[in-house]
Order: C-alpha cells, then sequence, then structure tokens
C-alpha cells in the first residue's frame, strides 16, 4: 500500500515546493483549515528515517558550539532527493505497529526479531505520516502557516544566570543546526536519546521565539521590537507568571508523539547551561487520517475551530501575519524602541500564546442551541446561523423574526471578526491541551492559543479588548498564562535563527 497525501498550497517558502493540485474553490478553502492543507511534502526515501548511526557532524550539539557547516549545507528539497522505492526494512523493524508493506507485519516484535531482521535491508514502504517533511531554511520559519500537526509542545526558557548575547547566539546557532536536522530525520548526534529512532520526520517543525525580556539579557534593548510591547492587562485575565512570558520560546509540531517529544528532550538537552526551562506545555489535535475527508478541527468544545483564519491565498496575508522589510513606512511591528525600522524581524512574525481553560462542565451543561448562540455557529458543521455551509459569510446583519440579531450581539464569531474589529486578523494555530482531571473533579483541558500576526496591536490586542468586554464565551473560559514572542525570519542557507540580530 503507497502513501498518499494531498499536498495542496499555501504560500509559504516551504509550501512553494509543494506541488498543487486542481481543486474547486470551497475544497481549497477547506484544505487550508485542516491536515491535508500540509504546507509538507510526502516522500519515500531513505533520508528521513533516522537510524542509530549519528550524523557525521559529530557529537550532541550541546557538547559544542557547532560551526555553521552543522547545518546541512545542501537542504533535502523534492529536487535533492533521489528517487527511491522505500525505506530499508532495517530502519522499520522496532517500530512497533508501523505500516509493513511487501507483506510485513510489524506489530509484536521482540527483541531478538529485531536483531535478526536488522540485517535484512529489503526495501519497505514509510507510512506517509512519517515521511512528511517540512523544509526548516526559508522566507519565514516553519511552523506558522503549516497545518497544525497532531502533538506540539511548547516550551519557554530562560538565559542562565551570567548568560548574554555572545552564549544566546552559540545556543541560537546549536538550536538551528538541531532543528535543521531533525526536521530532516536526522538524530541529533552521537548521543541522540534514541526517542524517535525508526521514525520518519512526521511533518515536524520547530519555530524559535524571543520574549521582551531577551532583549534586556543580550544587551540589545534598542533593538527590541516595538510589536513586544506588552500586551494590556484584560479584566478577565487569571494569568501565572510562572507559566508566563520568558526569554526564549519554542513552538514544536509533529504528526508522531515520539518525534515531537523526541525534539523537545533534545532541544533542552542542546541548551546545556546557557538556558533554563521556563514553563512547558503539551498540546494536540487531530491525527492526520482521523477524519474520511479533509476537515477543519474541532476543539475541546466539540467547535469547528479554524474556519475564518485568514488564507494564504488572500491578497493581505503576508502583510497581516508577516513583518515586512525595513524601508520607507515600515509598519509599527517592524520598528525598534528606538525608534527606528529594523530589518532582523523582516519575514517574521509575533506570535501570542495563551493557556485558555475550557470550563467544560459548565458548558456541557448547556443545551445545544445555546452553545450555538454563544458561538454564532452550528455546532455539528459550523455552519453560520444565518445558513449555508461552514464557508459561508456570517450574514452579520440579519434578523430573526422577534427582531433580534440571527447571530447574537454577543456571539464569539461576529465579536471577533475582522469587519467588527477594524480589520484586525491574526492566524490561529492552537493545540488543545489536557494536564489531567483536578481535586475538584473538573478536567484541566482547554487550548493552547497561538496565534501569529504582523504586529500584536493591530492583531490579538483590539480582539481580545472587545472579547474581554462582552464575549458570550468568556463563563465558559479562562486565560491563565500569557506569552507574547518576536519570531524571527526563517534562517537562510547557512545562517541561524535570529542571526541578524545577534550578529549585527
Ligand atoms: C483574541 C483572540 C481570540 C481568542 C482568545 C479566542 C478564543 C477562543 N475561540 C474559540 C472558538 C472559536 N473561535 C472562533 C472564531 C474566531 N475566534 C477568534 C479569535 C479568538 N478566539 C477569531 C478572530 C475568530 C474568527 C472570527 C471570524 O472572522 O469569523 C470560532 C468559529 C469558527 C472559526 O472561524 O474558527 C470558534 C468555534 C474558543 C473555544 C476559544 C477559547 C478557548
Ligand atoms: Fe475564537
Amino acid at each position: 500500500m503507497k502513501p498518499v497525501h494531498d499536498t495542496s498550497g499555501a504560500s509559504s517558502e516551504q509550501t512553494r515546493r509543494t506541488p498543487q493540485t486542481q481543486q474547486t474553490q470551497q475544497t481549497q478553502q477547506t484544505q487550508q483549515n485542516e491536515q491535508t492543507r500540509r504546507t509538507r511534502r510526502t516522500r519515500r526515501t531513505e533520508k528521513p528515517v533516522r537510524s542509530a548511526k549519528p550524523m557525521e557532524s559529530g557529537g550532541h550539539p550541546a557538547e559544542k558550539a557547532a560551526p555553521e557547516s552543522t547545518v546541512p549545507e545542501t537542504p533535502v528539497t523534492e529536487s535533492t532527493v533521489p528517487e527511491s522505492t522505500g525505506v530499508s526494512r532495517r530502519r522499520l523493524l522496532g517500530t512497533a505497529g508501523a505500516v509493513g508493506a511487501g507483506g510485513l507485519a510489524l506489530g509484536a516484535v521482540g527483541g531478538a526479531a529485531v536483531r535478526a531482521a536488522a540485517l535484512d535491508d529489503t526495501p519497505a514502504e514509510l507510512a506517509s505520516v512519517g515521511s512528511t517533511t517540512v523544509a526548516f531554511h526559508g522566507e519565514h520559519q516553519p511552523g506558522i502557516t503549516t497545518p497544525a500537526q497532531s502533538r506540539g509542545h511548547l516550551v519557554a526558557f530562560d538565559l542562565a544566570p551570567g548568560a548574554g548575547r555572545k552564549e544566546a547566539a552559540a545556543l541560537m546557532r546549536r538550536w538551528s543546526a538541531l532543528a535543521a536536522g531533525l526536521m530532516d530525520g536526522q538524530p541529533a548526534g552521537t548521543d541522540d536519546t534514541g526517542i524517535a529512532l525508526d521514525a520518519g520526520p512526521s511533518s515536524l517543525t520547530l519555530t524559535f521565539g524571543f520574549g521582551r525580556t531577551f532583549f534586556d539579557r543580550t544587551g540589545l534593548a534598542d533593538r527590541r521590537p516595538a510589536g513586544l510591547d506588552p500586551l494590556p492587562p484584560f479584566s478577565a485575565d487569571r494569568l501565572d507568571p510562572r507559566r508566563s512570558n520568558g526569554d526564549l520560546w519554542i513552538q514544536i509540531g509533529a504528526d508522531d508523539g515520539l518525534v515531537a517529544f523526541h525534539a523537545l528532550r533534545e532541544i533542552q538537552r542542546a541548551a546545556a547551561d546557557a538556558a533554563r526551562v521556563r514553563w512547558q506545555m503539551n498540546g494536540f489535535n487531530r491525527s492526520p487520517g482521523a477524519t474520511a475527508r479533509p476537515m477543519t478541527a474541532r476543539n475541546l468544545m466539540g467547535q469547528v475551530d479554524g474556519t475564518n483564519n485568514p488564507q494564504p491565498s488572500d491578497p493581505d496575508f503576508d502583510r497581516r501575519i508577516f513583518v515586512p522589510p525595513a524601508g520607507a513606512g515600515t509598519p509599527r511591528g517592524g520598528t525598534n524602541s528606538a525608534g527606528g525600522a529594523d530589518d532582523w524581524l523582516a519575514g517574521g512574525s509575533y506570535a501570542v500564546v495563551r493557556r485558555i481553560r475550557m470550563l467544560l462542565d459548565d458548558w456541557e451543561r448547556l443545551a445545544l442551541t445555546r452553545q450555538e448562540e454563544i458561538i454564532g455557529r452550528r455546532k455539528a458543521d459550523g455552519a453560520p446561523l444565518t445558513g449555508g455551509t461552514e464557508t459561508t459569510p456570517l450574514a452579520l446583519d440579519e434578523l430573526r423574526p422577534d427582531g433580534q440579531p440571527a447571530i447574537p450581539a454577543n456571539a464569539h464569531a461576529r465579536i471577533s471578526a475582522p469587519e467588527q474589529n477594524g480589520g484586525a486578523a491574526m492566524l490561529r494555530r492552537p493545540f488543545s491541551y489536557h494536564d489531567g482531571i483536578g481535586p475538584d473533579g473538573t478536567p484541566d483541558a482547554g487550548l493552547l492559543f497561538v496565534c501569529w500576526q504582523a504586529d500584536p496591536l493591530r492583531g490579538f490586542v483590539p480582539v481580545q479588548r472587545k472579547l474581554d468586554r462582552g464575549d458570550a464565551l468568556s463563563p465558559f473560559i479562562r486565560h491563565e498564562a500569557s506569552g507574547l514572542f518576536a519570531v524571527p525570519g526563517g534562517a537562510r542557507e547557512g545562517e541561524y535563527v535570529g542571526q541578524r540580530l545577534l550578529e549585527s
């Protein structure tokens, strides 16, 4: 059975290498909202499958400041990947439950069997979930327009006492080399933990951001971008400062739990003495292939969530989501605290991160019609209460026979719509989370809300201000942690993320 993966398009650098398929407009819109709208490539090759053999560049990146050459000089692209019939069985065996081709049944393989089979190099197929790769290098960092993966880890670090700009630069160099290798399916070095051995890259992405305090710690306060001004307080905030902000932030996503955790663990190990974990959160989304057809994901309240995201095909998408190059009329998100236009953030973005707990017991007590009024959309298919399908625009002016708005005045979808907020828009790319059941019996579950914009003051802030004043959803959610991070543009070949800031 050959893995088949729809790789229809989006506008990122990664996406441009993705073959486009012919689709109707509606199909395109739906696909852009879910897992098969992959900004990824699927390939069958030995290269992305980690073997126990280490990268040629040597030991674990934490052991030495990796020279630039440890970033693979040639990115693996569609054109550089040799055509191959499949990965070797040696590398697949040991992956419990892996899809075997050529009659391989790999369910319960014992250690001896694995060792015996390891001598056999018969090619076999790697399931498409594992073999899908996202490019590390590009105009933008991966993990922004890349469709949300089924597993996510968010982790914030603070630089260690005494660590400054030099140590931060060395750390970003190490982390970038590590990220490029892991996203390409390579092990972390000679002492790789082995957590992801046998698996392909599984759409792994690592995205790096800098918090406000990073600029003080590195002596770069005059280069701090204006978009990192602290978010205003909101009346409903119940924020835990220990789980908020941080000098450095990394978003990890993958379509395999072991691949995602492996990246998290190797990132922490590579931090070595330079930085310490401040907080860490785990999230999830629907797995690729879980639904019979491509669909927008649901959140833990059961709602279809993500329908009205800006689309990469929108003419103003880049302007809304990415910081433009410095120049005449550079918008606020691209200026620094000294008032000058700064270029290190060009092609970058701002991530607002909120841990939003859902009060699920209260929510689930509501009648379906009430739940739908609160959002302004039908639960079953995400269509507006004014009718149509999921992708039909909200008819905000429509009245019911009793003269009331068909989409209530305080409905979440109405209040957060760009046309109600002076055009303010953001790209929402959340993960759900579940951190167990509390002593009171209620689940500690909700949304790791991550949204992307060229300037938080024109994206998250005005919308959240409005939601804070009158969102019907507010009684059922609680904002418990918050972070704001400037996410540099993508690293070019031979460059590390943030180099244009740290070395200029
Ligand atoms: C400040 C920004 C937002 C926060 C915080 C937020 C929290 C939040 N949202 C849902 C569920 C849904 N949101 C939906 C739409 C939607 N939400 C925001 C912004 C925030 N949401 C925007 C900008 C939009 C799009 C509005 C539009 O243009 O129509 C929807 C409807 C479907 C969709 O378009 O995605 C749902 C459902 C939850 C549960 C939540 C906090 C836990
Ligand atoms: Fe929302």
